[in-house]
């Protein structure tokens, strides 16, 4: 896959050794460990600040970073804590250098009346991501990440209050990349979006379809219009890019005369491409089921419709364990509205007993089950007691409002969700 080359936009990057841009900032999340713990949060957040400080004054998503001195602390919408960059303090070996107590202002607060919730996701501007934020989080200040982990990372870290990323496409099917990052990651599935997926065919102004001999796009863009491409006769190469926007970009960046790309229609506003195909997705109703994450849970509820997430694993001696575990809620007459299995062997859990022993444990699949109950209810309880008998490993990923939006096509009505509609609890 060609991975997105340096564009006009800045947004939260891991830093790839080889690819370096003058307008993407590269904070190294990778190498700020993602863990439980406050004091790590902190040590992490004071890691994270000291690589912003480094980069000078470049921005996060028009949030300007500032170089040394140590930024003043930003009360809820910048991307930048009140944490002396270690490197400073070596640096500059100066006395009133040296690292001062954390305070609680120093800590992201959490979103409050009136502030703007940062809301992360993965691609540029223009990306349907970026329109599902808006979707579930209206108004939101929504922050560009390179890739899915970024947006994990950018919560975990307190860059962001929220992420919303895609899980599934009723064309192109699961993302499975999410679904392994929901198991590696600690956030909570808050809500739930689905957003209407209308794809267009764009290239340079002037550009005819006879022209091109290759279209590139986020790959599950490409399969959601594989056969309409080829109804159109279009001989073209298919290329995966990591977003449909970041796709329509590279096109207009690189002046690409020969070269289609698959996105939205604003993505095409916002880079000066020509649409010459509108509406391209070989179902009318294709859509994408996006979920948004926090670093806290919300409270369960019974007034509405509320879906639950979970993630199960057991030991290979098991017998019929998925089938036990589906009766479960079968006898309790709770729909399933998802089942996903993903391979797990390469990748020890670590489990933790009543003594608070933990201990690292191999298991064959993960197995993702969504169903349709609110944790707050007797049923769901009773369900996943006994689904815990079965398993070896159960977490709750989130219980959540269901997103009761009709989907028809085309539509884009706004979403309510507890997480959004209320004031963010978080
Ligand atoms: O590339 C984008 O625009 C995205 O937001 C990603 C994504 C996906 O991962 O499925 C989201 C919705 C569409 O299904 C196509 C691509």
């Amino acid at each position: 896959m060609i991975k997105a080359p340096v564009g006009q936009n800045p947004r939260l990057a891991c830093h790839a050794p080889g690819r370096s841009s003058s307008s993407v900032v590269r904070c190294s999340l990778q190498g700020a460990a993602v863990v439980g713990g406050r004091a790590d949060w902190q040590s992490s957040c004071a890691v994270l600040s000291s690589k912003v400080a480094a980069l000078g004054a470049h921005s996060i998503n028009g949030h300007v970073a500032p170089a040394q001195p140590a930024p003043s602390p930003t009360q809820n919408g910048g991307a930048v804590l009140d944490l002396v960059p270690v490197s400073s303090i070596i640096d500059a070996g100066d006395a009133k250098n040296l690292p001062q107590p954390l305070r609680i202002s120093d800590l992201s607060p959490a979103p409050m009346h009136g502030s703007q919730l940062r809301v992360a996701y993965q691609g540029v501007p223009g990306a349907y991501s970026e329109k599902a934020a808006g979707k579930a989080y209206p108004g939101c200040d929504a922050i560009p990440c390179d890739q899915f982990e970024v947006a994990f990372q950018a919560v975990e870290l307190w860059i962001a209050d929220r992420a919303v990323l895609p899980v599934e496409n009723s064309l192109g099917g699961s993302i499975h990349r999410n679904y392994d990052l929901l198991l590696r990651h600690r956030l909570h599935i808050v809500g739930e979006v689905q957003l209407p997926v209308h794809h267009c065919l764009m290239a340079l102004p002037g550009v005819r379809k006879e022209c091109l001999t290759r279209v590139m796009s986020h790959p599950q863009a490409l399969a959601q219009c594989e056969h309409t491409l080829t109804a159109m006769g279009l001989n073209v190469v298919r290329e995966a890019f990591d977003d449909t926007a970041g796709a329509a970009e590279y096109v207009a960046a690189n002046g690409l005369r020969d070269t289609a790309a698959i996105a939205s229609s604003r993505a095409a506003e916002l880079y000066g491409m020509e649409v010459l195909a509108d509406g391209i997705q070989d179902d009318s109703g294709n859509v994408t089921r996006f979920v948004m994450l926090a670093r806290e849970p919300i409270v369960p509820r019974t007034d509405r419709p509320f879906k639950t997430s979970i993630v199960f694993a057991h030991d290979r001696e098991g017998t019929s364990v998925l089938f036990k575990v589906l009766s479960a809620f079968a006898f309790r007459d709770i729909s399933l509205t998802k089942i996903e299995s993903r391979p797990h062997r390469h990748r020890p859990i670590r489990l933790v007993d009543d003594a608070n022993v933990g201990t690292a444990k191999h298991f064959e699949y993960m197995f993702y089950v969504d169903f349709q109950a609110s944790l707050a209810e007797p049923r769901a309880q009773n369900a996943l007691a006994e689904v815990q008998e079965y398993t070896s490993f159960l977490r709750v990923l989130g219980s959540y409002p269901m997103d009761m939006t009709p989907m028809t096509a085309g539509s884009s009505s706004t979403i309510s969700s507890s997480d959004s509609s209320s004031p963010p609890s978080s």
